[in-house]
């Protein structure tokens, strides 16, 4: 089956479920909550628990592949049928497995990511592109190819993602905005948006570059690192309705109930929709 342009999907998606993304970050404190060993066994059924109560209500779920990969092959198989059952539900999956790497090399993680053939094929995938965004070309042309999406850090959520991401590069342009105009020009054309989208951090206190890039602004930091969904109109500016905010433990640690989960996601989609009238 061929997939609509992923930024078609994520548009309808955003329109008719909520502006929200959960990601499933199976931390082991979380595990602990839930009374839930820190085991395979925790965590599958942690995932499926999040995969239960929420994929058919959201419109992204995001697995943070670093806590499925920390428990290995076994841990990456739960992480295979948690994205396969999320999808399944009608949820687009981003996965949030920031690869970076030489282009040839970057085309194999593509494949991983964005092939339809491939056990982990999600709806799209953060990356980053700090090798050069010409690294990138792989992976946005396979995702082009088969209605997949490429999310890039541009501004990190993390204080120390700065010291990088604001550098200014040799011809007085800062690093993050060639970013952003990059995928601008990826996106160029592309209604109502395009499939390639920036991670900027809700946490910033100011953006201070050009968002407008026509493509899907990844926005985490909502929640337990302390942004909220009133900051992001003065983050984004005219951008907010692009935006895509994510929580991940502010969701999560209302677990192991299912209908717990589902009030925190919808008072998250209430939030940002009472922030950006
Ligand atoms: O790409 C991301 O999702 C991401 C980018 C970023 O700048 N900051 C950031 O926190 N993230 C991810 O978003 C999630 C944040 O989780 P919470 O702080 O629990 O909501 C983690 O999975 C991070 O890896």
């Amino acid at each position: 089956m061929t997939l609509a342009p992923f930024g078609t999907r994520l548009r309808h998606a955003l329109d008719t479920r909520g502006q929200l993304c959960v990601g499933i970050d199976p931390h082991a404190s979380l595990l602990a909550a839930w009374g839930l060993e820190d085991t395979v066994a925790g965590l599958e059924t942690f995932s499926r628990t999040v995969v239960e109560a929420l994929a058919g209500r959201v419109a992204v779920l995001k697995p943070q592949a670093a806590f499925f990969e920390r428990f290995g092959s076994r841990g990456v198989a739960v992480l295979e049928k948690s994205v396969e059952e999320a999808r399944a539900a009608g949820a687009l999956v981003l996965m949030d497995a920031k690869r970076g790497d030489i282009g040839s090399t970057m085309a194999a993680y593509a494949e991983a990511f964005l092939s339809p053939g491939s056990p982990l094929f999600s709806d799209a995938v953060t990356v980053s592109p700090y090798l050069g965004f010409g690294s990138l070309r792989p992976a946005l042309d396979l995702a082009t190819a088969n209605g997949a999406g490429v999310f890039a850090l541009a501004l990190t959520s993390n204080p120390e993602g700065a010291e990088v991401q604001r550098a200014v590069g040799a011809d007085g342009e800062p690093v993050a905005a060639a970013v952003l105009r990059q995928l601008a020009a990826e996106n160029a054309g592309a209604e109502p948006l395009g499939s390639f989208g920036a991670v900027v951090g809700a946490t910033l206190a100011d953006a201070g570059v050009d968002l407008a890039i026509n493509g899907p602004l990844l926005a985490p930091g909502i929640g337990a690192q302390g942004a909220t969904m009133a900051d992001l109109p003065r983050v984004f500016g005219a951008s907010v309705r692009n935006v895509v905010p994510s929580v991940s433990r502010d969701v999560l640690k209302h677990g192991p109930s299912v209908e717990a989960l589902r009030s925190a996601a919808d008072r998250f989609v209430q939030e940002y929709a009472e922030a950006v009238k």
